[in-house]
């Protein structure tokens, strides 16, 4: 698993940590970590981006970095870093953007190893045109609100060297607890965080500026996480595996009430994945019987709705339902069948219309728009560029509302449970090519059998997001169709567990 904390658990965790050693000590730990990084960098690393001096394998010594150093401790990081990369030859330059507020210490460190200090915006500028390497210092865990303008010439002038850039402990402009941009932040090529991740680091769009991320141990304890996510072995302990014992009933059967006349295909793709999800059997019921039986002769099929479909471990509501009456009908069946319940796309509107939340065990597994309506049917207005810029606090709170696990789709999928203390789970292996018609489709009847085989909705949840992830990696960098994405599932969970 991958952890990341909230700011005040870092710094209670420095703060205790620092009592115990000599003053400095944690920055220095820091300022190590961050060198490494730039040295690798600079000599031509994996992680190096397009350079505009793409000169191959690279020198070191002579090469020029500049430090964008704001008024707190970030700030030092970068100086005592720049002070080492000095000492190998390095020609560094600071641009001191709090003038007299920057770090003291770092910058008698940065002098010394014979660095360059300069508050003169022309000179800084001119230097960025030159750099070979520029380190945002400008803010850390300490930033409120979005990059001050500033700081905005000096970011342009960096992007515009089109040189790599490496954020200390996360990139400037982005909160370090939530991902929020809040106008301009800077774009990392490489982050090196201290201790821990930051949510703001897992999550976008935060997540988009972070470029890579690396973790430098400080040796800090920050104790319960805010955010996990999982990897592959977390993935493969909690996938089913089927024994001796096991029979297609105990290995848990799963009912899709899904299509309608009108999206009958909707229907087939939650049919398809949900045949792979490692429940033992599919229960099908609605219109589209007659399509999915010619797609899937394995699933039982009824006309009917989830009342007379027969036992079923657990539900799938909603993918091309439509919303007329016989779809509230079809939600209330299900909803009534006693077992979990997911409920995506048209069954979340019809949800959010009916108010009250229901008592069954539930999983919604809105995108942006569906959360808005949502929010809307427990009296919170929101729009949609609120809930793609604020994902966690707003998975968070409609799992509050609604007393249940909440999957949100989109750039970054985030799975909040109904404890509010329980960390949310942030999703690792999504890419923008799963934004194809039927791909939500695919993933809620992969979670729904992952639901009927046993696990709990935050686990089946997160497992699904990650599977439906590698399976669209799985087929190839490039346009993939939904379908595509559901006969990969079979590869992706092989990939897993033979990892593992
Ligand atoms: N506390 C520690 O022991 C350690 C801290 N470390 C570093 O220290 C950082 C935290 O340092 P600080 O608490 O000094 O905070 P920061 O350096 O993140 O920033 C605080 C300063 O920036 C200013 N500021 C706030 N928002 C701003 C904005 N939007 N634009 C421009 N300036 C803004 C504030 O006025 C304040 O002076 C961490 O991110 C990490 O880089 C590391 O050295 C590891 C050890
Ligand atoms: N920009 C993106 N990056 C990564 N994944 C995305 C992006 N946009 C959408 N997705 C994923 O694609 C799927 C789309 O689901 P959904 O919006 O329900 O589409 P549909 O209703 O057509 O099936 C979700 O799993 C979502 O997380
Ligand atoms: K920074």
């Amino acid at each position: 698993m991958r952890y990341a904390h909230t700011v005040e658990r870092v710094r209670a965790a420095e703060e205790s940590l620092m009592r115990r050693l000599p003053e400095g000590a944690l920055m220095q730990r820091a300022a190590a970590g961050l060198a490494a990084t730039c040295l690798q960098l600079l000599a031509g690393g994996a992680e190096r981006g397009a350079g505009r001096r793409g000169r191959g394998s690279r020198r070191v010594y002579g090469s020029r970095v500049v430090l964008l150093v704001g008024s707190g401790d970030n700030g030092g990081d970068a100086l005592f870093a720049g002070a080492r990369l000095a000492a190998r030859g390095v020609r560094v330059t600071a641009v001191l953007l709090a003038g007299e507020r920057t770090h003291a210490a770092g910058s008698a460190a940065l002098l010394g190893a014979g660095g360059v200090l300069t508050q003169d915006q022309a000179a800084g500028l001119a230097q960025l045109g030159r750099a070979d390497l520029v380190v945002d210092g400008i803010v850390g865990i300490g930033g409120r609100g979005g990059l001050r303008d500033s700081a905005l010439p000096y970011v342009r002038a960096a992007e515009r060297a089109g040189v790599p850039v490496v954020a200390v402990d996360l990139p400037s402009g982005v909160d370090a607890d939530t991902g929020e941009v809040a106008g301009a932040a800077v774009r990392a090529t490489v982050t090196v965080t201290f201790g821990t991740h930051k949510p703001g680091l897992l999550v976008d769009p935060g997540a988009q500026y972070a470029g890579v991320v690396r973790l430098v141990e400080i040796g800090i304890e920050p104790g319960p996480a805010a955010v996990e996510a999982l990897q592959h072995a977390d993935v493969a302990g909690l996938l089913p595996r089927p024994t001796a014992e096991s029979d297609k009933y105990r290995r848990g059967v799963v009912g899709i009430a899904a299509g309608s006349d009108r999206y009958p295909g909707a229907a087939v793709l939650a049919v398809s994945s949900a045949l792979h999800g490692g429940a033992g059997a599919v229960r099908y019921a609605g219109p589209a019987a007659a399509e999915v039986v010619r797609a899937h002769p394995e699933v039982l099929v009824t006309q009917g709705g989830p009342k007379a479909a027969g036992r079923v471990q657990a539900w799938v509501v909603g993918p091309g339902l439509s919303d007329g009456p016989e779809a509230e009908r079809t939600l209330e069946e299900a909803l009534a069948a006693g077992v979990p319940v997911l409920v995506d796309a048209d069954g979340l509107r019809l949800l959010a219309r009916r108010g009250a939340a229901p008592r069954a065990e539930l999983l919604l597994t809105p995108h942006a728009g569906e959360a808005v309506a949502l929010l809307a049917g427990a009296g919170v207005e929101a729009t949609r560029e609120q809930v793609e810029g604020a994902r966690i606090g707003y998975a968070r709170r409609i799992a509050e509302l609604y007393g249940c696990t909440v999957l949100l789709k989109g750039s970054t999928t985030v799975v909040a449970g109904p404890d509010p203390a329980a960390p949310v789970r942030v999703n690792p292996t999504g890419t923008p090519w799963l934004a194809t018609a039927g791909s939500g489709d695919v993933l809620s009847g992969l979670a729904g059998s992952l639901l009927a085989a046993g696990l709990a909705p935050v686990d089946a949840g997160s497992v699904a997001a990650y599977l439906h992830g590698l399976a669209a990696r799985t087929v190839g960098e490039g346009p993939v169709t939904a379908a595509e994405v559901a006969a990969a599932l079979p590869a992706a969970w092989r990939g897993v567990t033979g990892a593992a």
